[in-house]
């Protein structure tokens, strides 16, 4: 199999923020995750995304879309107040990033506040994260699942794997330690291959029994331990598709939370036209096909599924735009067309 060469990464358009002002803010960054008491007073005059039991909290915008409310430390600080609560709530909260001003950001689980309160006093209501995902505008859901991974996180290693003993974070919220074994844990997250599979004229997409009815979406698996990205490519296409991969070539990234948080790395393969004959494993996919190029962009077309008169989709479509899979289809559809 032949790995055809990367492609080169491209850099997010920077705006009119020059490159100094992404220097500034990664070395503030930094700093905050190694100085607690700097990271401390940041909190204090810093912004705060507020989750109950991992929902953020949104707000409906006067055009009927939703928006991530970012508040004041200040404001959620009054709020604490109103509910009788301690004002020490605040400095659980997780840095997730800054703004170009340098102001902190931080994310604050508030599961132990009552849920209708908290909505009422911010005039906002807790999404579940699969839903904010396709609600919020693509430019805000890294930071509303950072936040949300973050979060889920430190609640589920609040106790060293090696001593059973509690771990303590620092302020920043980017590790935790076990005093008694000396162990420190990181945030973690499960590397995992998406690969759209073509044969030329045509590219290969399968649904898992618990997709949406009507979905397709390419291929995915997570990295064994040891395994390269080309390595998980290959088995997991043989696993679960029978095929033999020609040629692979990296595509892009994306952080996707669901079920845990995960790396996908997205990449395009071949198969030889000769051997594409599908022979499922069984185990995991209900159902994989080749599509044509003329399917492929009825179903990109599709913002969302046409429903039959009990609600439910009935024809062929694709992940939305803001999962990897769909930027994968789209790249694919446009070679086809320039080919
Ligand atoms: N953003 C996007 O566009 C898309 C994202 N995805 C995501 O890709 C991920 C992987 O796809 P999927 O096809 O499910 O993966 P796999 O094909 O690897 O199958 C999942 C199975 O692998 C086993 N497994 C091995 N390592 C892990 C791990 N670290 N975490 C969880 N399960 C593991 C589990 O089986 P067992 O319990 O039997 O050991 C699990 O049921 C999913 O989280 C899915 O949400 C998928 C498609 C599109
Ligand atoms: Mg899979």
């Amino acid at each position: 199999m032949r790995w055809i060469r990367a492609l080169p990464i491209k850099i997010q358009p920077l705006g009119s923020r020059c490159c100094s002002s992404y220097v500034s803010r990664m070395r503030y960054l930094m700093n905050l995750k190694e100085d607690d008491e700097l990271c401390r007073r940041a909190l204090q005059s810093g912004t705060v995304l507020l989750y109950h039991k991992l929902s953020p909290l949104l707000q409906r915008t006067d055009r009927g879309g939703y928006k991530l409310p970012i508040f004041q430390v200040s404001v959620v600080n009054g709020m604490l107040e109103k509910l009788g609560k301690d004002a020490e709530v605040i400095n659980s909260s997780v840095l997730v990033g800054c703004s170009d001003s340098l102001l902190a950001q931080f994310c604050l689980e508030v599961a132990e506040l009552e849920q209708n309160a908290v909505e009422e006093l911010c005039q906002g209501v807790f999404t579940d994260l699969r839903k904010a995902f396709f609600l919020l505008r693509s430019s805000e859901v890294p930071l509303v699942t950072r936040g949300q991974a973050l979060l889920r996180w430190h609640q589920t290693h609040s106790y060293c794997s090696a001593t059973g003993k509690p771990t303590q974070r620092n302020q920043a919220g980017s590790q935790r330690v076990c005093h008694s074994s000396g162990i420190t844990y990181y945030p973690q997250m499960a590397p995992v291959v998406i690969v759209l599979v073509s044969d030329g004229e045509r590219c290969l997409l399968a649904r898992q029994p618990a997709f949406p009815r009507g979905m397709y979406s390419a291929l995915a698996g997570f990295c064994d331990m040891g395994e390269t990205v080309l390595e998980t490519l290959r088995r997991e296409v043989a696993e679960e598709v029978g095929l033999e991969v020609e040629s692979a070539q990296y595509s892009s990234s994306q952080h996707w939370p669901f079920p845990q948080s995960s790396l996908m790395v997205a990449c395009h393969a071949t198969v030889s036209p000769g051997s594409s004959q599908i022979n499922l494993s069984g185990a995991e996919l209900e159902d994989a096909r080749w599509f044509t190029l003329q399917e492929v962009q009825e179903a990109l077309q599709r913002n969302s599924p046409p429903r039959d008169i009990k609600g439910e989709a009935n024809v062929f479509w694709v992940p939305p735009s803001s999962a990897i899979a769909n930027q994968l289809i789209q790249e694919w559809a446009n070679q086809q067309l320039k080919s």
